[in-house]
């Protein structure tokens, strides 16, 4: 596993900040200084519907958040743009699959840069090819919903592709991190747990409902009495 991720719990609570208040980033950063890392969603407008931030604010989002960044993009082109996004506090660099040439030279290049190497599957996506490489990846994103938007409702059908992975990892004898990304709520983090997910990925769960402090709190309570990591 990459050595920036050594030091972090073995279950991990990702807040998104799609479902903070732009007008507040700062603000809304500090307000999750419980959690295990920010989720900084970067969505281009072409590899899905909707458009949200860029570079210049991760770069800014970097410098003054309390907890470390993971950037999970979703862009087209990430062979060229990923690397671009290993900037001060950002420890894993997320890319899609389905947008990159070469997903295993793309992580070689974001190890190399010093950042966990991490990829995303839409739910569509075949799992195996990734399985079969495990040990080419710090993290695999297996997303919950498909991508674009938070607040949708969770895909329990995608659950089987953590069980291949953790399955890989193990015959590979790797420590790599298995995120799941939408829908995760009190209500759904135990089944995603279960399927062997280790790290919780949770916009509206977190910002949606007043203090996100409590909502991270609720999150790890379930997770404390839950089945975990497919066991
Ligand atoms: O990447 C995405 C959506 O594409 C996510 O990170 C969402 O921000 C998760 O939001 P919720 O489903 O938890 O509200
Ligand atoms: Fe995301």
């Amino acid at each position: 596993m990459h050595p920036s991720l050594d030091s972090l719990e073995s279950v991990r609570i990702h807040p998104s900040i799609l479902s903070a208040d732009f007008a507040n980033l700062e603000r809304e950063l500090h307000a999750i200084a419980t959690a295990d890392a920010v989720h900084v969603d970067v969505m281009d407008g072409h590899f899905v519907p909707n458009l949200t931030l860029g570079l210049p604010i991760v770069e800014r989002i970097g410098q003054v958040s309390p907890v470390p960044l993971d950037v999970h993009l979703m862009i087209d082109d990430a062979d060229r743009w990923a690397p671009q996004y290993v900037l001060p506090g950002v420890t894993s660099v997320t890319f899609h699959a389905e947008a990159s040439r070469d997903p295993f030279a793309l992580a070689r290049t974001l190890r190399d840069a010093g950042v966990a190497a991490s990829v995303a599957i839409k739910p569509g996506t075949d799992v195996a090819p990734f399985a079969d490489r495990i040990d080419a990846f710090d993290m695999v994103l297996v997303m919950t919903v498909e991508p674009g938007f938070g607040g949708q409702s969770f895909m329990p059908e995608v659950l089987p592709k953590l069980g291949t992975l953790r399955r890989a990892a193990a015959d590979a004898g790797v420590e790599v991190l298995l995120q799941v990304d939408g829908g995760i709520s009190t209500a759904t983090i135990a089944e995603a747990a279960a399927a062997g997910a280790d790290t919780f990925v949770a916009g509206s769960a977190v910002y949606g409902h007043g203090d996100p402090a409590p909502r991270i709190q609720a999150l790890r309570d379930v997770l404390a009495t839950a089945d975990t990591l497919g066991s």
